[in-house]
């Protein structure tokens, strides 16, 4: 039986940045997989996905030029379901040859197939081809993922009523969708279909939707869809979903309204892949939602020696935050610990607008009582914004009045998950208002909107306490 310094179960984010981090330290180290090719969740049926498809639906559709040339305005009159496939499939074709590479200059040793515990240091492994192997691991780390939850009583049939997974085979753009939650998953495929000119409906079970998100980023965000059509119901679950001899779907929801559609996309959660791991064998108990309970500092679980990182553990569930747990995990499990990461990090929705967010909520400044100033920019203010044609867009700043120090930075509109950073930057290094005041930002471009609302609290704001004290 082989023996390994460190058996990483899963290949995405989490799995894939711990095995290169302890392989970096001259650890032996083995990855186990059992899709058909490496990289996960976030390779294969999420993150790369969702976002390949979003850019092809921007640039076919020519969204981002509408500002000048109107509504009507396509780049593509008739936009197949194969035009959107193929860039696709380019793209997670680049990623895995990248994730190969890695894994092989890194001498990553890897076996595709199942894993399960035998015990705390051994797990078995059975290969697509039947073959059953076993493998001893100095430390195990558990980098499983999630799967879509999908509740019995929702007829999927993997055509037209599907969850976000078996998004990316179908066979036809749906003229009409129905999406049921309004979580992060459900709210990018919405969005990107409405852009693609399905008319969408979104059913949400709570009064609001993204409440972790700044109300008047998100109240932006909800105006702009419903300005285009798009349809938002909130506080109604799902009586049932049938479809019918004509095709169409019928949804009726709890309070008997009934919404026609050619398509259902489900996603009201996602649950973690832990049932195949015989976690009994190590008397390891996850939660009703399949999640693992760790050290939010280590990864370790309650059992020495196992560690779980990424979306198995929950919250945050990204890709970014999983590769960071993943290397932290790992770098413990070999005895060479990692920091603590610094205290905020972005939250991106690739929805069409994009939101972004880093550090507090305007909401939850209220909520600690800190005494507080906010600062906004629209993005219409900046030429860059006259220079692309945006008449939507909006960069919200919040301040500490006490200590002029960033605390929330929100951002809806164009790259908005690329702006974010800036104010990442600022706030995990303590940065004030007169960081946006004093700087001198590249003209035009859409970071000028961070002078603009630096500028916009710093007006209210007045001086800092002990600068007015060395006067
Ligand atoms: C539609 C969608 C869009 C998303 N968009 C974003 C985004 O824009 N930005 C972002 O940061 N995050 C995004 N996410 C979240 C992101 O994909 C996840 O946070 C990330 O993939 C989690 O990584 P992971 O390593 O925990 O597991 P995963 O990526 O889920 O990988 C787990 C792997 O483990 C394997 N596995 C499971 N059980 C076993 C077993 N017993 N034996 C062997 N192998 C096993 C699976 O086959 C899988 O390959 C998105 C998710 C979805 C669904
Ligand atoms: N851009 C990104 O970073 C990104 C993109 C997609 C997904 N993700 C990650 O994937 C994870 C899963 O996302 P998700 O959107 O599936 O889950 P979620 O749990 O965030 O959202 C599910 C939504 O569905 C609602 N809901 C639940 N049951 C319902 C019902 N019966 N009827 C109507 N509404 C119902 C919930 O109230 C919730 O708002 C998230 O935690 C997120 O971090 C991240």
């Amino acid at each position: 039986m082989n023996q390994y310094d460190l058996i990483v179960i899963g290949s995405g984010p989490a799995g894939r940045r711990a095995a290169i981090q302890a392989a970096k330290l001259d650890k032996q180290v083995l990855v186990v997989e059992r899709g058909r090719r490496v990289g996960g969740v976030s390779v294969h049926t999420g993150t790369i996905p969702s976002k390949t498809l979003r850019e092809t639906a921007l640039n076919l559709t020519g969204w981002r030029e509408r500002g000048f040339y109107g509504r009507g305005y396509r780049v593509k009159q008739e936009i197949s379901i194969d035009d959107l496939r193929r860039r696709l499939l380019i793209t997670l074709d680049h990623e895995v040859d990248v994730l190969e590479h890695q894994f092989s200059r890194n001498r990553v040793h890897q076996i595709r197939g199942s894993a399960k515990f035998v015990d705390a240091k051994t797990i078995e492994i059975e290969k697509d081809d039947g073959e059953v192997l076993h493998a001893k691991g100095g430390s195990i780390l558990l980098a499983v993922g999630t799967k879509p939850y999908r509740p019995d009583n929702i007829p999927f049939d993997g055509e037209s009523i599907i969850d976000s997974d078996e998004l990316l085979e179908i066979k036809k753009l749906p003229r009409s969708m129905v999406v049921i939650g309004a979580g992060v998953i459900g709210i990018e495929y919405a969005t990107i279909f409405s852009a693609l000119d399905t008319t969408v409906t979104v059913v949400e079970g709570r009064d609001t939707m993204l409440d972790f998100i700044d109300k008047e980023i998100v109240d932006d965000f909800s105006y702009q869809l419903r300005d285009r059509n798009m349809k938002l119901i909130f506080g109604q679950t799902i009586d049932s979903i049938e479809k019918e001899v004509s095709g169409k779907c019928r949804v009726t929801l709890a309070n008997g309204r009934v919404l026609n559609a050619e398509m259902v996309l489900y996603a009201a959660g996602r649950s973690g892949a832990t049932e195949t791991l015989n976690l009994e064998a190590i008397g390891l108990v996850p939660d009703k939602r399949g999640r693992i309970k760790v050290d939010p500092e280590t990864f370790q679980t309650d059992i020495p020696g196992i560690y779980a990182a990424g979306d198995i553990v929950g919250f945050p569930a990204l890709a970014s935050t999983s590769m960071e747990q993943g290397r932290i995990a790992a770098r413990h499990a070999v005895n060479a610990p990692a920091r603590e990461p610094p205290q905020y990090f972005p939250y991106g929705i690739y929805a069409v607008p994009e939101i972004s967010t880093c550090g507090m909520s305007e909401e939850e400044v209220t909520q600690r009582g800190i005494p507080y100033e906010c600062g906004i920019a629209h993005f219409r203010e900046t030429s860059r914004g006259h220079i692309m044609g945006l008449d939507t867009g909006m960069l919200k700043m919040i301040f500490s009045l006490k200590t002029h120090r960033l605390l929330g930075v929100h951002i809806v509109g164009e790259g908005a998950t690329e702006l974010v950073h800036i104010g990442q930057a600022v706030l995990n290094l303590k940065g004030t208002v007169e960081y946006f005041v004093e700087n001198t930002f590249n003209f035009p471009t859409l970071a000028e909107a961070y002078k603009i609302a630096g500028l916009d609290a710093w007006n209210r704001m007045g001086e800092l306490e002990e600068e007015k004290a060395a006067e």
